[in-house]
């Protein structure tokens, strides 16, 4: 795998919508995952979206890991989430100084739901649903963002 460049804030493609992915078993979607995969743990973040690495593509990946400011966040793999869908929100929200790999050195206050339920394909083209809460929604929600084309603002 490779280590792209991270696009940062101004650069259009993060405004932009990303595209639903049609084959998830095509060799160079399975290709950007794995960069993703290595351009994220390069740059020790805990998330990453396809537009970020340029890709206009509905991609996001959540790794959260225990983190000095978050020390109860849950280990887990790192989890690609192929064309996902936010079926649902909790109305209870938590607040969190966010980062953002494409906005260096800023942290940002953000209110997020605590709980969601999402559906997406997992990188081997399995349809899943699945409810989340805590660190994991709250990435899952930061980088959905990204795929729609909004950024945390400083
Ligand atoms: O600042 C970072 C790295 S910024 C980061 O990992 C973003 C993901 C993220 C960090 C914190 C909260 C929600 C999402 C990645 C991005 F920009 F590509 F989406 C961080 C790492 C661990 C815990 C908290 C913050
Ligand atoms: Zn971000």
């Amino acid at each position: 795998p490779h280590i792209l460049p991270i696009a940062k804030r101004g650069e259009p493609i993060l405004q932009q919508r990303a595209h639903t992915v049609s084959n998830v078993h095509d060799p160079a979607i399975q290709q950007l995952i794995d960069n993703m995969l290595a351009t994220m743990l390069a740059a020790n973040g805990v998330g990453i979206a396809a537009p970020q690495v340029f890709s206009p593509l509905r991609i996001i990946i959540v790794a959260s890991r225990p983190n000095q400011r978050y020390p109860d966040a849950p280990l887990m793999e790192p989890l690609a989430l192929v064309n996902p869908e936010i079926l649902w929100r909790s109305a209870e929200t938590s607040l969190y100084d966010e980062g953002c790999l494409s906005v260096p050195d800023t942290r940002v206050p953000m209110e997020r739901a605590e709980q969601l339920q999402v559906r997406y394909l997992t990188r081997d083209g399995q349809a899943v649903e699945t409810r989340y809460h805590g660190f994991i929604a709250r990435i899952i929600q930061h980088e959905y963002d990204h795929i729609e084309g909004i950024l945390i603002q400083p």
